[in-house]
């Protein structure tokens, strides 16, 4: 049962927002950025979560995958523990031949009797060395005859001269790690290898980042949850998705709302509540039903990002309501706002995890692709023999060529010719 830490940054329940300080009134002071570089919305998007920050808990190390860690997880002893053997064959000192003793096997603890010169022992795979080892010598490499003495193991002729050669097939205690020393850093996620490390060092328990809550908030009177619509009426293409894609990033999704094009029905949903990140579709625009910003300003909230420059999703909005919870309105258009969340989305919730926010990657074009002429052009492709090609059939309402992708191109104001390398996003989906 995870069992709750003093958090850092404030509780689970209680206000998880750092206290305000001098950075934080002037950026209060701030007038949101326009149309802003989309290079520096992922900045912005990034240390706004990062203020946000969450609590850290204590969780078993078998409940801790995919969460991200908040303390270093360190080597409790050295790695491995003890000297043991790498294969199954002979534990031996000195030259051979070598008279046997008893095998030692997995499991064996507190072996202190030291291997006197050309004596040797069988030996298991993973069983401790005995002191005084010299090497192991493989079984494939070794012949055993019976003798007045006991068994007298030889080399074999066809193991090749000078076998087995000093520290042959030892793993060495503490080779991996020393005890104490870095096995993974706060801000990482706890991915199975890492979880295996953590394991490997002794660690029973870890203490993780408690999980933003997020919240989302489907505008729009045409929308419908199910079936195909009527003319008239579109099918939501968020709710089904966003909460899962959430929750696989780290985050616990609480509740989809969807509401009518109305200013005080939206006011109302972006209400008090305990998550961090509201998650707001559609209304992102200037219409007349278009009621994200102004709703977000009537929370007495604050605009950081009014607009990217970027083509689709373009009419992006990062906020910031009164009580510290981020708002991130995503275009309506299903295509766009997919492409809003990847920009600014995924910084947003790195930040908001504590971590690092995610390198861009890149792709070699294998065509031309034009860019926007202002800011980028967002372009979904598919990889094959490290080229990307632009999939069909995209615009900002469509979803065909997103949903085919591997990548999306980062493409610059002016394009790129084929053969050039294009700063890309890898969805985490794909
Ligand atoms: N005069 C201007 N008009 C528009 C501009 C502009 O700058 N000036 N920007 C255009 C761009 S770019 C986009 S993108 C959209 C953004 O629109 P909103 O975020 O305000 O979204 P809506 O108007 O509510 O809807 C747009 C479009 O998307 C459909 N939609 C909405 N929600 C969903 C959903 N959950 N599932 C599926 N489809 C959805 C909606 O029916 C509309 O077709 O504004 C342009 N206009
Ligand atoms: O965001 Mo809009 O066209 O750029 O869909």
């Amino acid at each position: 049962m995870p069992t709750s830490r003093t958090p850092s940054t404030g509780s689970r329940h209680s206000p998880r927002r750092s206290p305000a300080t001098h950075a934080d009134l002037a950026a209060a002071a701030a007038p949101p950025l326009v149309d802003a570089d989309w290079f520096q919305a992922r900045t912005i998007a990034h240390a706004a979560g990062g203020r946000v920050g969450s609590g850290v808990e204590e969780v078993a190390l078998a409940a801790s995958a995919g969460r991200t860690l908040a303390v270093d997880v360190v080597a409790r002893g050295n790695m491995p523990g003890f000297s043991s053997s790498a294969m199954d064959g002979w534990a031996v000192a000195g030259d051979g031949p070598w008279l046997l003793g008893p095998a030692i096997t997995a499991g064996t603890v507190g072996i202190a009797a030291t291997l006197g010169d050309h004596t040797g022992r069988p030996i298991a795979t993973g069983a401790m060395i005995p002191p005084g080892t010299r090497a192991v010598l493989r079984s494939e490499h070794g012949v055993v005859t019976a003798t007045a003495r006991g068994p007298l193991l030889s080399v074999a002729g066809h193991a090749g001269a000078g076998q087995p050669v000093d520290g042959a097939h030892i793993r060495v205690e503490g080779e991996e790690a020393a005890a104490g020393s870095l096995l993974v850093r706060a801000g990482t996620v706890l991915t199975p290898a890492r979880l295996a490390l953590a394991a490997a060092g002794g660690t029973d328990a870890v203490v993780v980042r408690l999980r933003p809550r997020v919240r989302f908030v489907v505008l729009g009177d045409e929308i419908v949850g199910e079936g195909v619509a009527i003319p008239g009426l579109v099918r939501d293409a968020f709710g089904p998705q966003l909460p899962a894609l959430l929750e696989s990033l780290g985050l616990r999704a609480a509740g989809v709302r969807h509401v009518g094009d109305s200013l005080d029905l939206t006011i109302r949903a972006l209400g008090t509540d305990d998550s961090e990140l509201v998650v707001v579709t559609g209304g992102s625009s200037r219409g007349a039903t278009d009621h994200a910003r102004s709703a977000l300003l009537a929370c007495g909230g604050r605009v950081l990002v009014d607009g990217v420059a970027m083509r689709p999703g373009h009419p992006v909005i990062l906020g910031r309501l009164g009580d510290g919870r981020l708002v991130l309105c995503l275009p309506g258009n299903p295509a766009a706002g997919m492409l809003a969340f990847l920009s600014l989305g995924m910084p947003l919730v790195d930040g908001l995890l504590g971590r690092p926010a995610a390198a861009l990657g890149s792709e070699t074009a294998s065509v031309p692709v034009a860019g926007a002429g202002h800011g980028v052009r967002l372009v979904a492709a598919t990889v094959a023999d490290g080229r990307a090609t632009p999939c069909d059939k995209q615009s900002p309402a469509m979803l065909i060529g997103l949903a085919a992708a591997d990548t999306v191109l980062v493409v610059p104001p002016d394009g790129v010719a084929a053969g050039d390398r294009v700063p890309a996003l890898r969805p985490p989906w794909a």
